[in-house]
């Protein structure tokens, strides 16, 4: 087997794969971990981590908690030294590939530092990192090359002021005034997080509103307190072009409106890594966006060629990749195997709060393409979140009409990464609002909003 890329997709499969028995090559340019581990989901989150702890401090005297300077004055604020934030961010991700590295190194898996490309389904070209090239055969090919972030033509990087979200741990002074380009989930987070180290922050959101793919109850959370905590948000804003001016940056608006700021960050999409790697001349087909068309197992159209992970634009998430990465090993190898089921991913958006989903949205409710109950209960009434000062957030189920059975749910709160889990069991596991109603929570405890939900939702079935 020879895997093209590191990341979540490439050594979640090289691990399946390994302990198959299959004997296995990963070609991998930039790391092990891939993007997800070096620049992108873990480096974002431990950012966000520091920028969690620095928001306790916003809130402490909610709780009756004073903070005092040496002198006894009660300050309000802490500070972020960006430089001892990003030296360990960038040591955190460094450490988890080299912990990646090994465990796929003890399964007996041989890495290959280098750019692979397909000369054929069965012959993949390393150009080695250290110079030379080296012909790798293969019986089964996976492509787990993953995305890069999209640049437009009127705002190019320069890796100083005006950055993509890779390069801003590069950064050792806070900016002074951040000028966030696309409200996407990269662009909310990495906003937010912004703010709460102490940046002052002006989201370029061009649509309506932000996050403009989730659930609307829980975005128009999100951006009311985006606003509250000092964030200029700008609605239905597109970006025209950003330039250098003086010692800053100016983000031009198609509308003609210049949005100034001391640093840009851009956060409008990705664009898969596919082109050059020789695909098209061995006949795998691409989607108009340059996706690796593939289906639920991760074939690709070409026999013996398997696809994994943002390079196909099924579903741009780790835990996702991992799975087609998985699922692809264990196809390939003739291992017992289920279809990937999308209708059971849960997710999350590291905002403060969170938002986590699990299922089916609302908008396919809204739409009438599902027939379900909706219960939302709003956090402020919950016990254990009155007791901790959490005034934001809320716990929402959708369960089919007529049977009961739990088909989704969002949850807002902080660490709602944690709370959707018994959502998504539940909805993996089709039990119905009655089984989740009846299990014990510990009280107080905002899982018990969680079976409240459940309870309300009794009411509605036949
Ligand atoms: C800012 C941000 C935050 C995110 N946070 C989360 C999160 O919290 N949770 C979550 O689930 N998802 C998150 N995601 C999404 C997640 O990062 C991706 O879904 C994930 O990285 C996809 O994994 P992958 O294996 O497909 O590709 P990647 O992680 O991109 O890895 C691909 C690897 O392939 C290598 N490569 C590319 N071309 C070649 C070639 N020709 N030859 C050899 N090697 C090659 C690259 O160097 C890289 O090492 C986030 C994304 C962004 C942008
Ligand atoms: N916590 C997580 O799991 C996490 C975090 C980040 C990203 N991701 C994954 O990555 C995917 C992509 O997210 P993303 O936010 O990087 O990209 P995206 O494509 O979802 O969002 C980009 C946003 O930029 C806007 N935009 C594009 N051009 C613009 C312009 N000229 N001016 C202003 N706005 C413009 C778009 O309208 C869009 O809302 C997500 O759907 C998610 O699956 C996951």
């Amino acid at each position: 087997m020879v895997i093209l890329g590191g990341g979540p997709g490439g050594y979640e499969a090289a691990l399946v794969a390994a302990h198959l028995g299959g004997e296995v090559t990963i070609v991998d340019r930039d790391g092990l971990g891939g993007a997800a581990v070096l620049t992108d989901c873990v480096p974002s989150k431990t950012l966000i981590s520091t920028a969690d702890y620095m928001s306790e401090f916003e809130t402490a005297a909610d709780l009756g908690v004073h903070l005092e300077d040496g002198e006894g004055d009660e300050v309000s604020d802490a500070k972020a030294e960006l430089a001892e934030v990003n030296s360990r961010v960038k040591d955190l991700a460094a450490a988890q590939s080299r912990d990646i590295t090994d465990r796929v190194e003890e399964v007996g898996v041989r890495i290959v530092p280098g750019t692979g490309r397909l000369v054929s389904p069965s012959k993949v070209e390393a150009t080695l990192a250290d110079g030379g090239t080296e012909m790798l055969d293969a019986d089964v090919v996976l492509i787990a090359t993953g995305a890069t972030p999209r640049v437009m033509d009127t705002a190019q990087p320069d890796g100083e002021r005006i950055l993509t979200w890779q390069q801003i741990y590069e950064l050792d002074a806070l900016p002074e005034r951040l000028v966030v380009v696309g409200s996407g989930v990269t662009g909310a987070e990495l906003a937010q997080a912004y703010l709460g180290l102490g940046s002052d922050v002006v989201l370029v959101s061009s649509r309506d509103r932000v996050l403009p793919g989730e659930d609307p109850d829980a975005a128009t959370v999100i951006e009311d307190v985006f606003k509250r905590r000092g964030m200029e948000v700008l609605g239905r804003s597109r970006m025209a072009g950003v330039e250098r001016r003086g010692d800053g940056v100016v983000v031009r608006l198609v509308d003609g409106r210049e949005v100034e700021g001391s640093h840009a960050l851009l956060a409008v999409g990705s664009i898969p890594q596919t082109a050059g790697m020789g695909l098209e001349e061995v006949g795998v087909e691409l989607t108009e966006s340059g996706h690796i068309a593939v289906d639920r197992v991760s074939r690709t159209s070409v026999r013996g060629v398997y696809a994994a992970g943002d390079c196909t634009g099924v579903l741009p998430l780790a835990s996702v990749a991992a799975m087609q990465g998985r699922i692809a090993m264990s196809h390939a190898l003739g291992d017992a195997v289920a279809p990937l089921n999308l209708g059971v991913v849960s997710a999350n958006i590291f905002t403060d709060p969170e938002i986590a989903t699990v299922g089916i949205s609302q908008k396919a409710i809204d739409e009438g393409t599902v027939d379900a109950d909706v219960v939302t209960l709003p956090l402020s009434r919950n016990p254990r979140a009155k007791m901790s000062g959490i005034n934001d957030g809320f716990v929402k189920l959708f369960a089919q009409k007529g049977s009961g059975a739990l088909i989704g749910g969002v949850v807002v709160a902080p660490r709602a990464s944690e709370l959707i889990f018994p959502v998504t069991l539940a909805v993996h596991h089709r039990l119905n609002v009655d089984q989740v109603a009846n299990t014990f929570t510990v009280y107080p405890s905002l899982s018990g909003s969680i079976a409240e939900a459940a309870r309300r939702l009794h009411s509605t079935l036949g």
